[in-house]
């Protein structure tokens, strides 16, 4: 029986998954997850230190010509301090004498003949000093266990000398697909055959989400093949095939797994397009069986098996996340089916794709998003406000845009 999409959801976000881990050098750390807190070694900055390259000195003394005694620069450890009416030589970045309470930038003074400046402008008490910590405390937590590793997250690992990280092993994905008619794009081709587009597209989106893919080759319609390939993946975490999952004379897919004691946990969403998409686990493995039709099966994969493979890589952001924007056209669907739309968001509207079949391949190269449309909705005015959830998310356009000027 069908269930609904939130169950679906639910069912899937609420797996309890048994994750390895590794420690890798922070240079081949992004895009993994993390899998142990990383708290701050040392506070940054370390001492309080200065923001320009200028003169330290008593505030007091602001209005006095003062004596240059000594010059301090980043790296040294100078512990000399102020006395009246001095002032020390001071770069960016170098530690503060301990009783200096401003800097004064460099162009903000007259050097004078002996050794002495003048100040010229306005000085505040505390200017341009950068304080001890203000950037990081001593044993913050830097890194949450399931946060992505990004260049940012190794701009914090860097800057507290950790070299390498504990870190959730990338899954391993198997992608196959079966059907008599399908051929794999390096193969020849017959006038009634049609290329294999859906396994380059699971390998290649389980690649960008974060896995470990192999490819296996393709299966053909039997079930003595389908149940080869799957016994030959059952090293994998997740193993994703599509077609065969429905009711023709050469579905045999469904047939293979109940022959391989295949646990389900669920067959069929009640969602257009996609309806025939089968979840399920062998030992280890779990089994995603998405439909042949291959814009449904990447809308399915996009939904459900993106949530999937985010618990599997080990990330706690599990819950699609969404955009408000506002619909570019008005909208019509038909009353009582829940239904992924995919369209293009270009930031202020989501227009919905024209084309949108379940067995098109030409609609996703063109979108960038897609809106869920619940089974009480007939209709959506223009202008009104959605939530679209991101596809394939860099966030660049081919049209000029003012991101300067704000209402
Ligand atoms: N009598 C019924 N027929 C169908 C139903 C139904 O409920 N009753 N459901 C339809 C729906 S919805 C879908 S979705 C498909 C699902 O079928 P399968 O998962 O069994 O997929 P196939 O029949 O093997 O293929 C469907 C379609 O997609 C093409 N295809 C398959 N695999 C690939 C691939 N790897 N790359 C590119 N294209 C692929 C295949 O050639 C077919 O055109 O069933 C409906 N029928
Ligand atoms: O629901 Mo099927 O998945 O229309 O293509």
């Amino acid at each position: 029986m069908a269930i609904n999409v939130q169950t679906a959801i639910e069912i899937i976000s609420n797996l309890t998954l048994d994750l390895n881990f590794e420690i890798i050098p922070i240079e081949n750390a992004t895009g993994r997850i993390c899998a142990k807190e990383i708290f701050a070694t040392s506070f940054l900055p370390k001492f309080d230190n200065s923001a320009m390259d200028g003169y330290a000195i008593i505030y007091e003394d602001k209005d006095n010509e003062l004596e240059i005694i000594d010059t301090i620069f980043a790296g040294d450890n100078n512990n000399k301090l102020l006395e009246k009416n001095t002032c020390i030589k001071i770069m960016t970045g170098a530690k503060m004498p301990d009783n200096s309470t401003a800097i004064i930038p460099k162009e903000d003074v007259e050097e004078l003949n002996d050794n002495k400046i003048k100040i010229l402008k306005n000085v505040k008490e505390f200017q341009h000093i950068r304080y001890i910590g203000e950037d990081i405390k001593l044993d913050e937590l830097l890194i949450n266990i399931g946060d992505d590793i990004n260049f940012s997250k190794i701009t914090l690992l860097a800057s507290q000398g950790i070299s390498h990280i504990k870190v959730y092993k990338k899954p391993k994905v198997v992608v196959f697909a079966s059907g008599e008619e399908l051929k794999l794009h390096y193969e020849k081709i017959e006038s009634f055959q049609i290329y294999n587009s859906n396994t380059p597209t699971f390998i290649s989106r389980a690649k960008e989400l974060g896995c470990d893919v192999v490819f296996i080759g393709q299966a053909k319609d039997t079930i003595e093949d389908i149940k080869t390939l799957v016994n030959n993946s059952l090293d994998a975490d997740l193993l994703i095939t599509s077609g065969g999952v429905s009711v023709g004379d050469a579905d045999f897919t469904k047939e293979a797994f109940n022959q391989l004691n295949i646990e389900t946990i669920f067959d069929g969403i009640d969602v257009k397009p996609g309806k025939p998409t089968v979840f399920g686990k062998i030992k280890n493995t779990y089994i995603l069986n998405l439909p042949g039709n291959p814009l449904a099966s990447a809308l399915i994969f996009e939904m459900f098996g993106k949530i999937l493979i985010q618990k599997l890589i080990g990330s706690r952001n599990i819950y699609s996340n969404y955009i408000l924007g506002k619909l570019k056209d008005d909208f019509s669907t038909k009353k009582g089916k829940t239904t992924l739309i995919p369209g293009f968001f270009d930031g202020e509207y989501f227009e919905a794709s024209q084309k949108r079949s379940a067995g098109m391949v030409c609609v996703l190269s063109s979108c960038n998003s897609m809106i869920i449309i619940d089974d009480k909705v007939e209709k959506l005015e223009k202008n009104c406000l959605i939530k679209i959830l991101p596809i394939n998310w860099k966030f660049f356009s081919d049209k000029k845009k003012d991101f300067l000027t704000h209402e």
